[in-house]
């Protein structure tokens, strides 16, 4: 296995854009689970294909629960995308892991609540690991770009996804820090992991600190006004993070040694004369290698 290398970029709050694409262009893109949360920036990094989505579209109009997340990995799947880095801003539950800071995220802790969570079901059931849900390589080639951009980044943390929007209760707050053991939290990684996951991606979860939930002592509640002044410093130093990537990256991409590339081998249950057609139809993009593979 092995083919070239396509840089997806999912902006979070604060990044609804990218500056410095060679031939840009907004795409829209069809897909079999609905629109995507907006068009589809395509260009090119230092020759390397790049393809930007702004997860909460421009404008900011989806809320967390109502970001079309399956459309949102089929389109970057369907345009070519291997590799797929989110953007997300995250309060921290560590002292350490201060506002303006980025966390490579490697766990979550899946809160959320009636989101379509997998591509498969009736017709077509398939099983995946998630047990190690981000990729370690791309993550450490995120790392080290970002640090290459004078920013302070933690290797390593677990990420609470909440439904939100509302932010937490301080009891939630408490909980999730001093007992569940979470680093940071957010309301949007899940299930995007898990869909990056069953469509084969290698995902990276670059969480930028913007506020310290309601746990701590001397920082009050948050507030979105206050969040709103460091996520703009922040989302500036992700795209140049972004910038660095393809330096970091083998365009001809070798099989991932994490195996995100091969999830669905042999995830799928389902009986090739048991499955639903229109189901499978569906599933062109995101399955299609293991669906349909090429005659040999
Ligand atoms: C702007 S505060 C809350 C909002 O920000 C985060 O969005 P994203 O993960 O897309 O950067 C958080 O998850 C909430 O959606
Ligand atoms: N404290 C917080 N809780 C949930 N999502 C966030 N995004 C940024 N800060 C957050």
């Amino acid at each position: 296995m092995g083919n070239r290398m396509m840089i997806g970029v999912i902006g979070g709050s604060g990044l609804y854009g990218m500056d410095g694409l060679r031939d840009a262009e907004w795409r829209s893109v069809d897909t079999p689970w609905g629109a995507p949360s907006d068009s589809i920036l395509t260009g090119a990094l230092d020759g390397t294909p790049v393809a930007f989505l702004p997860r909460h579209g421009r404008g900011h109009v989806h809320s967390p629960s109502s970001v079309p997340y399956r459309a949102n990995i089929d389109a970057l799947k369907r345009l070519g995308v291997t590799d797929v880095i989110s953007v997300s801003a995250c309060g921290s539950f560590r002292e350490e892991m201060a506002p303006g800071d980025f966390v490579m995220v490697d766990q979550f802790i899946d809160r959320t609540r009636g989101r379509a969570t997998s591509f498969f079901g009736a017709g077509c059931v398939a099983h995946v690991s998630v047990a190690n849900p981000t990729c370690a390589r791309l993550s450490a080639a995120c790392a080290e770009a970002a640090r290459a951009t004078g920013t302070r980044m933690h290797d390593g943390g677990t990420y609470l996804a909440m439904e939100g929007p509302q932010f937490s209760t301080l009891a939630e707050s408490r909980l999730y820090r001093e007992v569940w053991g979470c680093d940071v939290i957010g309301m949007t990684a899940m299930p995007e992991a898990k869909l990056a996951r069953e469509a084969e991606l290698c995902y990276a979860c670059v969480a930028m600190i913007t506020d310290y939930d309601s746990w701590h002592p001397d920082h009050g509640e948050v507030d979105v006004t206050a969040i709103i002044t460091t996520l703009t410093e922040n989302a500036a130093r992700g795209c140049k993070m972004i910038a660095g990537l393809p330096a970091r990256l083998e365009p001809d991409r070798p099989p991932c040694p994490c195996g995100c590339d091969r999830a669905l081998e042999h995830a799928l249950l389902t009986a090739p004369g048991a499955r639903d057609a229109d189901l499978v139809a569906r599933l062109d993009a995101v399955a299609g290698r293991v669906l349909d593979p090429p005659s040999t």
